[in-house]
């Protein structure tokens, strides 16, 4: 077996109020000059702001840029405003720290992450889904971050559909782990058991703590966070994303592409992983009954997308990354197959 590279964050601080020590862990990281925080224009206020007078308190020079999009142009913005940066932090939801961390791996830079809401796994993995003209927003392969600052009083302030969001991006690892074991099974696809355990393992987690996870509880926040964390390390330890994103992200992917208004990435993949639970065989409702204890929606109209545009989703969700097997198979659902496993497990 080729020899291999496993990247993983060195220092993860999570708790109430940790932002306020930004400037020194990145001293203590042993990072100096000049830094470049990257942001969201909702969260330069709730989160930003701290972070670079952190960094200021601790002699840091720091600049800041707002971005929107996870698309490759802001990729390329933040990269040309990197020549004398010594280190990247990206601070909001997760299309900003994609941003921050696809901007920071193009630079050669290190990057830390500070994640202002619990509601994905791209906290500490190193992947960044970035847009790319006709390139949906697949995962690309990243700089791990360095270091993981999550501050779980803004993270429990943060509209509690997003911490609902992220433990469903979390239960969506029971089907990625199903498509992996199959892949491996039918193509002799590379597969990690310790990847692979570590990521049902918080997936099971999750599910179990799912009356814990409460709306203004900072408990709650810690608890998902720790769970994402541990679902990026997986990624981490498997070299991709395969633990945590099978056929219920080729449909969330699909949706992404075709949906007017799409809802949040782990909103559509918990609606996913109850579709590909039925066509894995498995027990749908535990998934359903699992994302509605954790509040995240488990029906098209919970997300907010007419049925037609799940219908078309799950039809061509085998053509999104086609080299990763799933049980979609090469030729996918036809759509009477797709409007019937639709309708059977209560998503139309
Ligand atoms: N790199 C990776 O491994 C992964 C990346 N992703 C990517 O992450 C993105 C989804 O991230 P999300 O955070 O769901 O969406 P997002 O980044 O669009 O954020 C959702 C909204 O929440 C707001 N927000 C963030 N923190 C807030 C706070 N504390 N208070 C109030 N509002 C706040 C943001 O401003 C934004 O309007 C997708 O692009 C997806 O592809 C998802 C999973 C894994
Ligand atoms: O969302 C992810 C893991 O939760 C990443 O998955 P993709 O590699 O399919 O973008
Ligand atoms: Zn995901």
């Amino acid at each position: 077996m080729n020899p291999r590279k496993i990247e993983l964050p060195r220092e993860i601080h999570t708790g109430p109020g940790v932002i306020k020590n930004t400037g020194i862990i990145c001293k203590d990281l042993r990072f100096k000059g000049k830094v470049m925080v990257v942001t969201g224009y909702k969260t330069f206020k709730i989160a930003a702001k701290d972070v670079i007078n952190s960094l200021k308190a601790e002699d840091f020079e720091t600049e800041y840029m707002k971005v929107k999009e996870a698309s490759m142009e802001s990729v390329m913005m933040v990269k040309e405003n990197l020549d004398d940066i010594s280190l990247v932090l990206g601070v909001g939801g997760g299309k900003v720290i994609d941003v921050a961390k696809m901007a920071a791996t193009l630079a050669g830079l290190s990057f830390i992450s500070v994640p202002t809401a619990a509601s994905h796994d791209g906290i500490a993995s190193p992947r960044a889904s970035i847009r790319d003209g006709e390139r949906g927003s697949v995962s690309m392969k990243a700089t791990s971050p360095i270091g993981v600052i999550a501050d779980t009083d803004i993270i429990i302030k943060a509209p509690f559909r997003l911490l609902a969001s992220g433990c469903a991006d979390i239960v969506s690892n029971y089907t990625a782990i199903l498509d992996w074991k199959l892949a491996h099974r039918l193509l002799n696809e590379r597969y990690s058991e310790s990847a692979a355990a570590l990521s049902l393992m918080t997936a099971k987690m999750i599910i179990k703590s799912a009356d814990a996870i409460k709306e203004g509880l900072e408990r709650s926040a810690r608890l998902v966070v720790k769970s994402l964390i541990s679902s990026g390390i997986a990624i981490s330890i498997a070299g991709s994303s395969r633990p945590a994103s099978g056929s219920e992200h080729k449909f969330s992917h699909a949706l992404d592409n075709i949906a007017p208004k799409p809802a949040l990435h782990g909103e559509q993949c918990g609606v996913g992983t109850i579709m590909m639970m039925h066509l894995h065989g498995g027990d749908w409702r535990f998934i359903k009954d699992a994302l509605k204890k954790m509040h995240a929606p488990t029906t098209a109209y919970e997300l907010g997308i007419e049925p037609e545009y799940i219908i078309e989703a799950l039809t061509k969700a085998h053509t999104i990354r086609k080299e990763r097997y799933t049980i979609l198979g090469d030729r996918g659902l036809t759509r009477d197959a797709a409007e019937k496993l639709a309708k059977k497990t209560e998503v139309i």
